[in-house]
């Protein structure tokens, strides 16, 4: 598998007229030949290959672009440029509303959408009745989609996506509308999909659905392609880059790929991201701030190589500072191999503070908890900032690197038998009385 190709963008570029003013777009079409308009390129030279069966993410900031790409490969826009081929039946879960029409009911609409999307008549006929039942909007079913709450919209219209059984499904931010167990629904669903060889194209601003559900992803920035990686890097760099984007002081940051596992640092700058090794990672910082160890010690202040689950522990970070700082703070992040946080915090969120450093300090610091989670390897994030503004905000970033080393958590042989990612020491009281 993965040597079909499903999709192939070659320099593809978008531009849109933009008009200051909306007479000035009545103004161009009355008056021809002068134009009124400002260009604006939403995608520039987008080169993607995206593999049969492959699950790729689509990550990147509001207006960089995401929408326009899954557009242009659902055929619904046209590229300025470049050459887009598609190779099998795609079903697209664009805009919330395209596709539908909104005086039709559902029942019309889903013949209407079938027919769109290629299967005969006789066929709608056959899966109507479990895609009535995957939606599961009731009496709504006969009412005109009009009178849908978005909520029913998107149960309806995903519904219909995936009954078609299509070779590429698209999917943008729809699952953010529906309630929680519909979403469950639907990640189910995708994920049949996609073991049963479906290409998926996934847009999401919620990076744990991005890691769930596929198996690469690239950053959109600005309409262009930024990196293109396994889900974790970019979902890194994507928060490296907003974290940079909130700073006061942004400018002397530097984005690096960084070889943590052997220590070796590859000095690149991120617009030279290119398809990255899945043992770089993402490390944001300022040349003055450096990590110089993490290492891991029991209750006693022995060095540990593990722990085991349930047990406490610490976890020392020396950071070495070539320049003086008035107010710095460290903070860890704990995530499964997956990517999902299992816990993070830093000094400023626990009320405490590092004071200032000076130039030419190593900074050890260690931060005492339990660890009541699931046996298994986690990750280690290290961040450092500067200026505590409140509500988890700093005045600047002075390094981030992420999963810069391994914890492993051993099973602990005398805990119950339990499952799921947190221990709740559960106890149990048994109360018994005559019933008459
Ligand atoms: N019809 C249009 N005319 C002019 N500009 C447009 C048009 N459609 C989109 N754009 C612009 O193109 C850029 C990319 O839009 P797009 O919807 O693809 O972004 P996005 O990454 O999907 O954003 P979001 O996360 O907000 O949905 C945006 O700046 C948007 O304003």
């Amino acid at each position: 598998m993965g040597e079909e190709i499903a999709i192939s963008l070659k320099n593809v570029s978008k531009c849109y007229k933009r008009y200051t003013r909306p007479v000035d777009r009545l103004k161009e079409i009355l008056l021809p030949g002068k134009s009124r308009s400002q260009e604006f390129w939403a995608l520039r030279d987008i080169n993607l290959e995206i593999s049969k069966g492959e699950t790729l993410g689509i990550i990147g900031q509001n207006g960089s672009g995401k929408s326009t790409i899954l557009q242009i490969i659902a055929k619904t826009l046209t590229p300025t440029t470049g050459e887009v081929q598609v190779d099998g039946r795609v079903s697209a879960l664009l805009e919330l509303g395209s596709g539908f029409n909104p005086e039709f009911t559902g029942r019309q609409n889903v013949f209407f959408n079938g027919r769109l999307l290629g299967l005969s008549q006789k066929e709608i006929e056959d899966k109507f009745d479990e895609i009535a039942r995957f939606a599961d909007i009731g009496d709504f079913i006969d009412q005109p989609v009009k009178t849908y709450s978005s909520g029913m919209f998107v149960r309806l219209a995903f519904a219909v996506a995936v009954s078609v059984n299509p070779d590429i499904l698209i999917v943008d931010e729809a699952l953010a509308v529906g309630d929680i167990y519909f979403q469950q629904k639907c990640f189910q669903q995708i994920r049949q999909l996609r073991d049963s060889g479906t290409t998926l194209l996934f847009v999401s601003h919620d990076p744990v659905a991005v890691y769930k559900l596929c198996d690469r992803a690239i950053l959109l920035e600005s309409g262009q392609l930024v990196l293109d990686g396994k889900p974790r890097q970019v979902i890194d760099l994507y928060e490296a880059k907003l974290l940079k984007k909130n700073d006061v002081a942004p400018e002397k940051i530097e984005i690096q790929m960084s070889s943590n596992a052997n220590g070796k640092k590859s000095q690149e700058n991120t617009s030279d991201l290119a398809s990255k090794e899945e043992s770089d990672e993402i490390v944001i910082n300022l040349p003055e701030v450096s990590i110089k160890f993490i290492k891991f010690f029991d209750e006693k202040d022995k060095e540990i190589e593990s722990v085991i689950s349930d047990q406490s522990m610490q976890l020392s970070i020396g950071l070495l500072f070539l320049k003086s700082f008035e107010d710095p703070h460290i903070g860890f992040k704990i995530r499964e191999r997956t990517g999902e946080v299992v816990f993070e915090t830093n000094t400023a969120c626990m009320g405490e503070k590092v004071g200032r450093v000076n130039c030419e300090t190593l900074l050890e610091i260690r931060f005492q908890f339990e660890i009541p989670i699931r046996p298994g390897e986690y990750t280690i994030t290290v961040g450092v900032a500067d200026g505590y503004l409140g509500e988890g905000l700093f005045r600047q970033t002075l390094l981030y690197a992420h999963n810069f080393a391994v914890l492993k958590v051993l099973r602990n042989q005398e805990a119950i038998l339990w499952s799921g990612i947190v221990n709740l020491y559960p106890t149990i009281s048994i109360l018994t009385s005559n019933h008459v």
